[in-house]
């Protein structure tokens, strides 16, 4: 049996035994010893990290707003709405790995917690167990995290982050700006088919919307996608009664956008009739919604599309020319 001493390099004094699995310090002569060849020592890294995040820092505008928040910086790059509890903008964390996020800070008068409890119906939907979860939840913003921010000059300002999904135009009450006479009813029906599945993952997971206006549907031109924001006015507990209120919302929702937006929403006038008998009874008819669901109200509109337009095929959707022609 051969025998391995520990002896120091630097002073030949002996070793702890621990110096065959990790760095010890000689106890005679002091020197930081180790057998890893490969070692990076924790100071001189994170000096190193700092230099080239100085670096990296040095990069970005001064013009633009900085946000402080939990240790990192992020800049505004633009403000892309403003809603009833806070206003709502891009931004880009800065920095060594710089990632675009949504960024919603509270306005001065929005009672404390609402972006928080915002946050928490959102970590309950991403945390939903329905096997199509994977999929519709990401038709559902994501909570980074909530707290307390610093703008410019120190003010302190509640908010939530939010991942930013690339590919997004912007809101529904956006591309009704460029559509004073409503839009297509061809692309209304994918529109609404979008939201009706989120809607029926949102009450198979034990929760309704509540508040389903054009301005929360943002839309994705080149997938037919839309995503579903503005859950601070969601509820748990999903019976027929509340189920049903989202439904009918949604039913408005697509008669504003088909008429252009008036206080009460026409049908359009180019909607075919299968459209519009759908949309009457959905946005009329409490107790028949409650029954349906959105997986039959999908079904549905499925049939009426098919009516109206014959079998499905892709158009392509530009929000600033979505208007009925
Ligand atoms: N995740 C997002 N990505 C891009 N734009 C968003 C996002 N969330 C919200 N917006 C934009 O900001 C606007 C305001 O957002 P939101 O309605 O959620 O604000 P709020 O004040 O929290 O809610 P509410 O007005 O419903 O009480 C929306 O109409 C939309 O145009």
């Amino acid at each position: 049996m051969s025998f391995t001493a520990l002896t120091c390099p630097q002073c030949g004094a002996a070793l702890p035994r621990q110096a065959s699995w990790r760095m010890v310090i000689c106890p005679y002569c002091s020197a930081t010893v180790t057998r890893n060849k490969s070692l990076v020592q924790a100071a001189p890294l994170r000096e190193a990290a700092a230099r080239v995040r100085a670096q990296a820092l040095a990069g970005y505008p001064s013009t633009l707003p900085v946000l402080r928040w939990q240790g990192q910086r992020y800049q505004l790059l633009k403000r892309v709405g403003i809603g009833e509890h806070a206003e709502v903008h891009l931004a880009e964390r800065m920095g060594l790995f710089p990632e675009r996020v949504i960024v919603k800070l509270a306005h001065a008068g929005t009672k404390p917690g609402v972006l928080a409890a915002e946050a928490e119906i959102l970590r309950a939907l991403q945390a939903s167990t329905l096997a199509e979860a994977a999929y519709l939840s990401q038709r559902v913003p994501q909570a980074i995290a909530s707290g307390v921010g610093e703008t410019a000059g120190g003010n302190e300002r509640e908010g939530l982050l939010l991942r930013h999904p690339s590919g997004y135009w912007g809101s529904l009450a956006q591309a009704l700006r460029y559509a004073a006479t409503g839009i297509d009813p061809r692309h209304a029906v994918w529109i609404w088919r979008r939201v009706l599945e989120v809607l029926a993952f949102a009450h198979d997971s034990g929760w309704t919307h509540g508040d389903l206006r054009p301005e929360h549907w943002l839309v994705h031109p080149r997938d037919h996608g839309v995503l579903l924001v503005g859950w601070s006015h969601a509820m748990p507990g999903a019976d027929g009664a509340a189920i049903a209120r989202d439904l009918r919302q949604s039913a408005w929702t697509l008669r504003a956008l088909l008429c252009g937006g008036d206080a009460l929403p026409t049908c359009g006038r180019s909607t075919p009739s299968p459209l519009v008998a759908l949309l009457q009874r959905s946005s009329e008819d409490a107790a028949w919604c409650a029954e349906v669901g959105a997986r039959g109200l999908d079904q549905a509109l499925v049939a009426a599309a098919r009516a109206a337009f014959g079998p499905p095929k892709f158009i392509p959707f530009n929000p600033t020319s979505a208007t009925c022609r």
